[in-house]
């Protein structure tokens, strides 16, 4: 990495993409003018609902789909102008697991490599066996490896040619939480050594914890993109949750016109908006309906709050 380093990993201006209909299917609008800038060295989630246009906009950048409008750069690199240049700055690992199953793990990071014409003495095939946790597989054959294997020699294959960017469409769909920690750990070592990680995952946890920007993703649009902290920030709620001594059967008087629901250990959760309610009214009115308190504690929205309010609940909020 001797070039000059771009601010920005990943560009897109006004990217849209439409697929043709056909057979009695419309066209489908899959992205209707991206603005994204994925700074260097970040961990970038890019989440979203199932069908609002994340692996389109990935995909774009591997080469995988044609872009029907707008710019997209990988590494300051402009992907109309200067194609070859732009796919060696960028190496992607798909969702889906296909892979050539007649060759070994070694045998396919070799491929690849030759692919993209690493010369022999620089290929890294052994080192990424061995950080990939791979190396006593390294002669089987692919089809004798089991999924959570194949998932991360597909990560292996996204790195033979050492780009600056990874990006990962859904790396541990299937994988179990133990080689899930693995690739974690891995991937936070390439962002240590300058890699920018860009992901899309399901498992917003995994974002919470892992990613420093995140992008939120709905119908095509990018409806938020700010660092993590902030995107937390935005639902300025917090919950008061009252553990009673007796499980409540209903929500007790007093409470109707809050947003107040019974979890199902029987405790009372309350949402409120922080400076709009006080916490030691909504005490006295617990108490004042003859319930007792066996604990209390308040609770901050996740990402998962932030998530539903800006996609699914946006959503309802339209239609109704
Ligand atoms: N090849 C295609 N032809 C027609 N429509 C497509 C094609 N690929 C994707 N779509 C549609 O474009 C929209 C966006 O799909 P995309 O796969 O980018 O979403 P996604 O956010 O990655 O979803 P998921 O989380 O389910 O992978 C969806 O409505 C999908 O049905």
């Amino acid at each position: 990495m001797s070039e000059s380093q771009p601010e920005f990993a990943l560009e897109a201006y006004g990217l849209k993409k439409t697929y043709p209909g056909g057979k009695g299917s419309p066209a489908k609008e899959a992205l209707k003018g991206v603005d994204l800038q994925i700074p260097r060295g970040s961990i970038f989630g890019l989440l979203g609902p199932n069908g609002a246009g994340k692996s389109t906009f990935i995909n774009i950048f591997a080469g995988l789909v044609t872009k029907s409008e707008g710019t997209a750069k990988i590494w300051g690199v402009d992907i109309d102008k200067d194609p070859r240049r732009a796919r060696a700055a960028i190496g992607v690992v798909p969702q889906e697991l296909n892979m050539d199953v007649f060759f070994t793990p070694s045998e396919t990071l070799e491929l690849m490599a030759g692919f993209y014409g690493v010369p022999k003495p620089e290929r890294r095939t052994q080192e990424i066996l061995t950080a990939l946790g791979l190396d006593d597989k390294r002669d089987a054959y692919v089809r004798q490896l089991s999924g959570g294997m194949k998932r991360r020699l597909l990560v292996g294959k996204a790195l033979v040619h050492n780009p600056p960017v990874l990006v990962l469409d859904e790396p541990t769909a299937g994988v179990d939480i133990e080689l899930r920690r693995q690739l974690w750990e891995y991937v936070l070592e390439l962002n240590k050594q300058g890699v920018t990680i860009v992901l899309t995952t399901h498992y917003l946890e995994e974002a919470q914890e892992l990613c420093d920007q995140i992008a939120i993703v709905n119908h095509g649009e990018v409806v938020a993109c700010e660092p993590k902290a902030d995107l937390l920030k935005r639902l300025d709620s917090k919950t008061l949750v009252i553990e009673p001594v007796e499980p409540l059967s209903a929500i007790p008087a007093g409470f109707e016109a809050q947003d107040a629901i019974i979890r199902p250990d029987g405790s009372l959760a309350i949402t409120y908006k922080f400076g709009e309610a006080s916490v030691a009214d909504m005490i006295e009115t617990y108490r004042a309906s003859g319930a007792r308190i066996a604990d209390l504690r308040t609770e901050e929205p996740d990402l998962e709050d932030v998530f539903l309010a800006l996609t699914y609940q946006a959503d309802e909020a339209k239609t109704a």
